[in-house]
């Protein structure tokens, strides 16, 4: 693997470092061998083919895998410098630090106001609740938007507004870190540049990792980009591994691997 990230990262702060880290679905090694540093209040792009493994590292992050049974790890992750897979960590508070928007959006079958309440008041908060529900729709750029349909079904609004009110529902508790798995793959191009407009205003408080397929997007809106490919065994069994990982300038425009260069131009993936 290439890679100049972990100067890069040292400079500002680091949020998740992972050493040596091989992720497996059983005896299938799913990923191998990801090494790499994720910089604070940055937004980090996970691109390669299809099957590469950037789903599985992202939700590695936030402790996701551990609800399917066959996996498991070797190696570390660390986040802010704590062994996220120590035995004394509890996952439940590392997704409410560690938030999560998926690709397709899955608002509660609820008001909108109650899709933003509903995390806060499950870990206890005691503010004013409506003042965080402006806060949280404004954070997402859904306020103007909903302000006077508060009561109306979440799953009422369109697809782009159901997106941003899950993006609302995830900073509502205040995460340190959004995960964000291909957000705009169901949205219209219009939604999806809301979506990457607000991906630059969120990273001033977040640190943001994505997945993406889109690789206008991961050149439009991201500052680091970690390329991925995947590689069969004598087995033909496929495992996914990173092949660079830079600065989105130079994994765009000057990559040092034939195939990042072909990936990013389209010729393959
Ligand atoms: N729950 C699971 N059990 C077993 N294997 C899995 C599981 N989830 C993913 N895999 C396998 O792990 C590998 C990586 O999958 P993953 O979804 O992380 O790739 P990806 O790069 O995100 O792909 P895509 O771009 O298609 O979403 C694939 O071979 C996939 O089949």
């Amino acid at each position: 693997m290439t890679t100049n990230m972990q100067s890069t990262a040292r400079q500002t702060e680091t949020i998740f470092r992972t050493q040596d880290l091989n992720i497996y679905y059983g005896n299938f090694l799913a990923v191998k061998d990801v090494s790499i540093e994720i910089a604070k209040n940055s937004i980090t792009a996970f691109i390669g083919p299809s099957g590469c493994g950037k789903s599985t590292v992202l939700r590695c992050f936030n402790r996701l895998n551990d609800l399917i049974k066959t996996f498991h790890i070797d190696g570390k992750i660390f986040y802010r410098d704590q062994d996220l897979y120590a035995p004394e960590i509890d996952p439940v508070e590392v997704r409410r630090q560690i938030g999560m928007v998926f690709q397709k959006p899955n608002p509660f079958p609820k008001s909108i106001y109650e899709n933003i309440a509903f995390g806060p008041r499950l870990v206890g908060y005691k503010g004013d609740m409506d003042e965080l529900v402006e806060r949280a729709l404004k954070q997402a750029a859904l306020w103007e938007d909903v302000k006077d349909k508060l009561n109306a079904m979440g799953t009422d609004l369109s697809g782009g507004q159901q997106q941003r009110l899950c993006i609302a529902r995830a900073v509502a508790v205040q995460p340190d870190v959004i995960l964000m798995d291909e957000p705009c793959a169901a949205l219209d191009p219009i939604s999806t540049l809301k979506v990457e407009d607000l991906l630059q205003e969120l990273k001033e408080r977040y640190t943001i990792v994505i997945v993406t397929h889109n690789m206008q997007q991961a050149s439009r809106a991201s500052d680091f980009t970690a390329f991925y490919n995947v590689e069969a065994n004598a087995k033909g069994q496929r495992t996914g591994y990173i092949v660079e990982y830079d600065r989105t300038e130079v994994i765009f425009q000057t990559p040092q691997h034939q195939a990042t260069q072909e990936y990013v131009s389209g010729r393959f993936g």
